[in-house]
């Protein structure tokens, strides 16, 4: 494996060996703790713009099996793990860790204490970061680094969004998806339950969105600041008074922002299988699979109509909200899975088809 250096845009820099194409891979530096789901992690778009570090140590032990993507191709712009392992052992390994970089052309850096590196994320947040293999050149990765636009300066969701929209037919209600960066179990879970879908790109126009004369509107997750996802938002704004509306992730900041709530960038987010949600009816608590550095603001929400449901035990943070007079409702964590626990998989889909017509 070729010498490889990771900076951070604060100056530090550590050693270590390269993973993928020789090269620079960069982005905002942020840690999951889930200890399997790697192929879902990376192919999920909404790690779009930022560079994935597992904090458990051994990534690639089953190989890559192409059917669990979240995607067409890998999305996060990096990797950074404590050891990669390139000699898999799985039935269904069709590949490794680090041929799986190299086809998507990307970089990635082994032999990082991962420990060490969460510890300092958590404490002081996250921050940019550029993975250099082959060329280890200190100083260039350091200035890649610092010239990397903050992650809320990027427009990440054009570039995770399909091209143009398509159609799923089915027998059930009509439902337009605003596909932000969608994970494919997502749309799998909306076909299952036998939703008639056509999803748009994220910027389409509202009257192309009318022409398909949907029952619903479902909003994905994606990449990046909320507030940059400006075609979304009016679209959301438009059908309030018109549509059922629900959202994942991406989705439930959209809605916010869309019925004039606001939305914040988390110091490091919640990122992994592991994310205590708690229900303020049932006062269950579910354990939810997660993927997010904004999160809703509920003191913004007074006057929105929108009511939070659910919050996380760990730091109160919006889980869920819930429009008091519409049928607005959607979620931040990722009752898809992909990677992580299904707990919240039928209670979140199976909802979202009772509300969106029977
Ligand atoms: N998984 C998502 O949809 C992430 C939403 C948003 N980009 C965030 O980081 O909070």
């Amino acid at each position: 494996m070729k010498d490889a250096v990771l900076a951070l845009e604060d100056g530090t820099v550590f050693e270590g060996k390269g993973i993928g194409v020789e090269g620079v891979s960069k982005g905002e530096l942020v840690f999951a703790t889930p200890y399997t789901g790697y192929e879902e992690a990376l192919t999920d778009p909404s790690y779009k713009g930022q560079v994935l570090m597992f904090t458990y140590p051994l990534i690639g032990n089953y190989g890559i099996s192409y059917k669990n993507m979240q995607s067409d191709s890998m999305k996060a712009d990096g990797l950074v793990v404590r050891e990669a392992c390139l000699n898999p052992s799985h039935r269904n390994a069709e590949s490794d860790i680090d041929e799986f970089l190299k086809e998507n052309d990307a970089c990635g850096i082994s032999g990082i204490d991962t420990r060490l590196l969460t510890t300092r994320t958590r404490k002081e947040g996250t921050v940019k970061s550029a993975i250099m293999v082959g060329e280890a050149d200190k100083e260039k990765a350091l200035e890649e680094a610092k010239n990397l636009p903050e992650i809320t300066e990027r427009d990440l969701v054009e570039k995770v969004s399909p091209n143009s929209p398509y159609r799923i037919k089915n027998d059930g209600p009509k439902m337009a998806i605003l596909d932000t960066g969608m994970k494919k179990n997502i749309l799998n879970n909306l076909k299952k339950r036998e939703f008639d879908i056509k999803v748009f790109p994220s910027d389409t126009g509202i009257k192309e969105i009318e022409k398909f004369e949907p029952d619903t509107l479902f909003v994905s997750n994606g990449p990046g600041d909320p507030r940059r996802a400006r075609s979304a938002i009016n679209v959301v704004k438009h059908f309030v008074d018109e549509l059922p509306i629900f959202g994942i992730c991406f989705g439930i900041q959209i809605i916010a922002l869309a019925l004039g709530g606001q939305t914040y960038k988390m110091k490091f987010g919640h990122r992994g299988g592991n994310q205590p949600v708690k229900d303020h009816e049932t006062g269950v608590v579910h354990i939810t699979s997660q993927n997010h550095g904004f999160a809703v603001d509920e003191s913004s929400l007074s006057g929105t109509g929108l009511e939070v449901t659910q919050t996380n035990p760990n730091d109160d943070t919006v889980e869920a909200i819930r429009h008091r007079k519409k049928p607005i409702e959607a979620v931040q964590y990722h009752p898809e899975a992909c990677p992580g626990p299904r707990d919240t998989e039928e209670l979140f889909f199976d909802r979202v088809r009772k509300i969106a017509g029977g």
